[in-house]
């Protein structure tokens, strides 16, 4: 479990250890040097290795969980692939480039793996039900929402969600050609033609709106996690599958 100090990490730590079928075998996080999973209060009676370095890990571990931040997943995952170690990358904010990168090292190494943007089963089915929506909606506008302490921006789900529905939207200009910003960034981030915006507000934990327009009607299709327990049932189904494979996925719906 890399991240285990963090509020995700934490929770997915809490997660292995409660099932009965998985064993926590060792911890990482770069935030402190002194604590163990021993003495930390959220994991009390548990003798679990803690590591604090990359390079000083040592492990028989099966499945790396990664929630740790987006300068540090890349390295993370290459570790885990290159040690045989299926990942399982919650960790948002990877580029492009450092997917398809890792995505070859996992074929080279005949190892299977997941990216996940979002581990929720109603995000996961928010970004279908939009897809399948653009086809007739065009017109489109992503809000993301998450708590103020997150530093990505837009979230991966976001990026997640816009990429699937240029899949398959008809390109157009949306909006007025001729529309300017008194207040730069006031359309929000532009994905091919696109807009998305990003609202960052303590109270909230991570919730997505698409809205659609058309003449005369609109669809807005949302989704809430409301408690990071959301993420858990997707994390479990994929420390559970990703072993059967040879190649690292993105996105929960090719392993649910
Ligand atoms: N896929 C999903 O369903 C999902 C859900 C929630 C959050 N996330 C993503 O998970 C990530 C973590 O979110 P969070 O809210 O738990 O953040 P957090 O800040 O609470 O936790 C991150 C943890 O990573 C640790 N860390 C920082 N640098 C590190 C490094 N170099 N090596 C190892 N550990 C390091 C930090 O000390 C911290 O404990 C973010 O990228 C977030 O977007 C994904
Ligand atoms: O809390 C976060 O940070 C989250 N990040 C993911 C994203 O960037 O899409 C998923 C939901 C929670």
């Amino acid at each position: 479990m890399a991240g285990y100090k963090g509020r995700m990490g934490s929770t997915a730590a809490q997660m292995v250890i409660d099932n009965p079928d998985f064993e926590l075998v060792g911890v990482f996080d770069a935030r402190s040097q002194e604590q163990n999973l021993g003495e930390d209060d959220r994991f009390k009676g548990q003798d679990v290795p803690a590591f604090h370095d990359l390079n000083l890990i040592k492990t028989d571990a099966t499945v790396w969980i990664d929630f740790t931040i987006p300068t540090a997943v890349y390295e993370n995952a290459k570790f885990a692939l290159n040690h045989g170690i299926s990942p399982v990358i919650g960790t948002t904010g990877m580029t492009d480039e450092q997917v398809k990168d890792l995505q070859a090292l996992a074929k080279e190494k005949k190892v299977g793996g997941l990216i996940a943007p979002n581990f929720g089963i109603s995000a996961v089915l928010l970004m279908q039900f939009a897809q399948q929506a653009a086809k007739y909606f065009p017109d489109v506008e992503i809000i993301e929402m998450h708590h103020d302490d997150k530093i990505d921006s837009p979230s991966g789900t976001a990026i997640s969600t816009a990429k699937k529905i240029a899949e398959v939207r008809q390109p157009k200009q949306q909006g007025n050609p001729d529309a300017t910003e008194t207040i730069p960034g006031a359309r929000g981030a532009e994905y091919e033609g696109m807009r998305i915006h990003a609202v960052r507000l303590p109270g909230l934990v991570a919730h997505e709106e698409v809205m659609f327009g058309g003449p005369g009607e609109g669809l807005t299709i949302r989704q809430d996690s409301f408690d990071r327990i959301s993420f858990m049932t997707g994390v479990k189904v994929a420390v559970e599958k990703v072993n059967q494979y040879h190649e690292l996925f993105v996105g929960l719906e090719n392993l649910l």
